[in-house]
């Protein structure tokens, strides 16, 4: 069974290199949901696959990240990743140039080790990751699944490689979440939210 929750960013880009001109020249923004799907073969003790409230977690914090802040590509012009990072405090630097393909595939890899890492505590079992879609505007969105975001021909991915500013990190419940699932520590997930 599959299920999905939706959540929702502001956030700036400029995706160098694409075609449409306004896309690739200019700091423009999107009003972005992402739909998480989750799928499992059982029902936890709440004859759910996964509680939604538990997906307002970490899952929902790490997206969070990209609210109201600007998303930048490593290899850009470094002037002007300079100036983003002076002028604005909420920024989130990726390996990866910010389309919606490409969200998809960060936010995949960012979901799956966030479930990797989570000692579920209400007899959910095999709690996959199926896909995540970033609805870029209302007519536009990519599905990334497994295979995309692991994809070698895409381009690989190291979560090592996403940055979140300081300021990010700071408005964080736990301002450590990232190291410690780039150290793959266990979070226990609470009994009651
Ligand atoms: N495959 C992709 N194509 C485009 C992406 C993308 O991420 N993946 N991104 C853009 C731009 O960011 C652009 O802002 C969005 O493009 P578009 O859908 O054309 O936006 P519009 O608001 O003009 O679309 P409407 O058709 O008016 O709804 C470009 N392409």
């Amino acid at each position: 069974m599959l299920i999905r929750k939706l959540f929702k960013f502001e956030n700036a880009h400029i995706v160098r290199g694409c075609t449409t001109q306004r896309c690739s020249q200019n700091i423009h923004g999107h009003s972005y949901k992402v739909e998480v799907l989750l799928e499992s073969n059982y029902l936890d003790d709440g004859q759910m696959v996964y509680d939604f409230g538990l997906t307002k977690l970490t899952i929902k914090e790490l997206i969070d990240s990209f609210d109201h802040s600007i998303t930048l590509w490593h290899k850009d012009d470094a002037a002007y990743l300079q100036a983003m990072k002076t002028h604005s405090a909420r920024w989130v630097e990726l390996p990866v140039s910010p389309s919606a393909e490409q969200f998809s595939r960060v936010i995949y890899l960012m979901v799956e080790r966030i479930l990797a890492c989570t000692a579920m505590q209400n007899g959910e079992r095999e709690v996959k990751l199926h896909s995540i879609i970033v609805h870029e505007t209302d007519t536009g969105y990519a599905q990334g699944f497994k295979e995309d975001a692991h994809s070698i021909l895409m381009g690989e991915i190291k979560l090592e490689e996403i940055i979140f500013s300081a300021q990010v990190q700071k408005e964080w419940s736990d301002p450590g979440i990232w190291d410690k699932l780039l150290k793959m520590e266990k979070i226990a997930n609470p009994t009651i939210v």
